[in-house]
């Protein structure tokens, strides 16, 4: 029924205005599904390999749309993402591009959910899906690789862990982000955004910290639920070994000092969420943090563990992070990002669903948290390819998809 009979690939813009990959996939029986490839700046060294969009069509139309097209079935996910995978040869996807791989693989999705006529979150998730939703971690104030002389931490990310739905937590979220830009405009402090749309302001961590924990206190008056805040540190962009550890603009912190300064930073300002604390190889650092904070605030791996399954059992084993970002073109294919999911949720590790600095109007996201009964969505708070995916989420509330 759901036999692929076709697969169209082509550039399309992201956010950041660079070509990225769109796949179409068509099956018999009239089904249809299109997605498109997100992008990182800040990416992680282990990552799957994103070739030049040009480049990775051209090698997943010689190498993959033959094995797909008459071969598999879109209703059969580990069908289509072993054929790419047996495409690409490597192990890395740097054959046929993780860019190419992870947009056929997100369209053959579709397409099956489109014959099936289920919503795309009850197709990958099960039927019992669908009514727990996760909490959106909006992107508020950033810098780092993400916006050039902004803070030196990457993100600062409202997290209304109270919020009674979804939909509110996504409103609370767009609070928070008009807030701070009336306490900037106050404090004279004017700014343009960054790749994420959250305020890029030329002032140093601690003022965030003191700006953002100002505006989520007063939305959470305002709209009567808890609203904690987190990190993305990023921190293997700021860690350089040569230099001594992580180099602030005023200093450079070795890496017992980092672990402190994290830690000190969850309880001044009961932090809810870390992510990327450390550099990228340092399971070490990750697990003395997690010893000293785990049990208050999610340590969450992202480019630790790039969604991979062997970097995530190194990190169970050593006790490394409590929770793992889930980044589908971190690894490729669906199959890849729900075996990242299912190894985290059996050793009790949380998992958070992630877009991509630089993404597209794709919502497949969305779809992917709530059929995996994801606790947390990073997906940013304002913006058009965010609020694709946070309307998304409103629509599945609505049962509306
Ligand atoms: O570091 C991150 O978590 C992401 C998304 O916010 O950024 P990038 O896509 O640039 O890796
Ligand atoms: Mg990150």
């Amino acid at each position: 029924m759901t036999l692929v009979t076709d697969v169209r690939l082509r550039r399309v813009l992201d956010s950041r205005g660079n070509p990225t990959v769109e796949a179409d996939v068509l099956t018999e029986e009239g089904g249809f599904g299109r997605a498109a490839a997100p992008s990182g700046a800040s990416t992680g060294e282990y990552e799957a390999i994103e070739l030049p969009a040009a480049e990775a069509i051209a090698a997943a139309r010689e190498d993959a749309v033959p094995r797909l097209v008459g071969e598999v079935h879109a209703g059969n996910q580990r069908e289509v993402d072993a054929a790419l995978h047996a495409a690409d040869g490597t192990d890395d996807f740097s054959g046929i591009g993780a860019n190419s791989a992870v947009a056929i693989s997100m369209a053959a999705a579709k397409a099956g959910a489109s014959v099936t006529g289920a919503p795309l979150y009850q197709h990958l998730g099960g039927t019992f899906r669908g009514n727990t939703f996760p909490v959106p971690l909006g992107n508020i104030v950033g810098g780092g690789e993400h916006a050039a002389d902004a803070t030196d931490i990457q993100e600062f990310l409202a997290a209304p862990v109270g919020a009674p739905s979804v939909s509110e937590a996504i409103f609370a979220n767009a609070a928070v982000h008009g807030k701070v830009h009336d306490i900037l405009i106050e404090r004279d402090e004017p700014c343009g955004k960054g790749d994420e749309g959250a305020w890029a302001p030329s002032i140093d961590d601690s003022e965030a910290f003191e700006i953002v924990d100002e505006a989520t206190k007063a939305v959470a008056d305002e709209v009567g639920f808890e609203i904690r805040f987190g990190l993305d540190v990023a921190a293997a962009e700021m860690y350089d070994e040569d230099e001594g550890g992580y180099v602030y603009s005023d200093q450079v912190r070795s890496t017992e000092e980092q672990v402190e300064y994290i830690a000190d930073l969850v309880a001044e300002y009961d932090l809810k969420y870390v992510e990327d604390p450390l550099d990228e190889d340092d399971y070490e650092g990750f697990a003395d943090l997690t010893e000293k904070v785990g049990d208050r605030t999610l340590v969450c791996g992202d480019d630790l563990f790039v969604t991979n399954t062997d970097r995530l059992g190194d990190g169970i084993q050593q006790g490394a992070a409590n929770s793992i970002l889930i980044k589908p073109n971190q690894i490729g294919t669906l199959s890849d990002a729900f075996d990242a999911i299912e190894l985290a949720v059996e050793n009790a590790y949380g998992h958070v669903v992630s877009h991509r600095s630089g993404e597209t109007e794709d919502a497949t996201i969305a779809h992917l948290a709530v059929a995996t009964d994801a606790p947390f969505i990073k997906t940013g708070a304002v913006a058009g390819e965010r609020t694709a995916k946070l309307n998304e989420l409103i629509r599945i509330e609505d049962n509306a998809v």
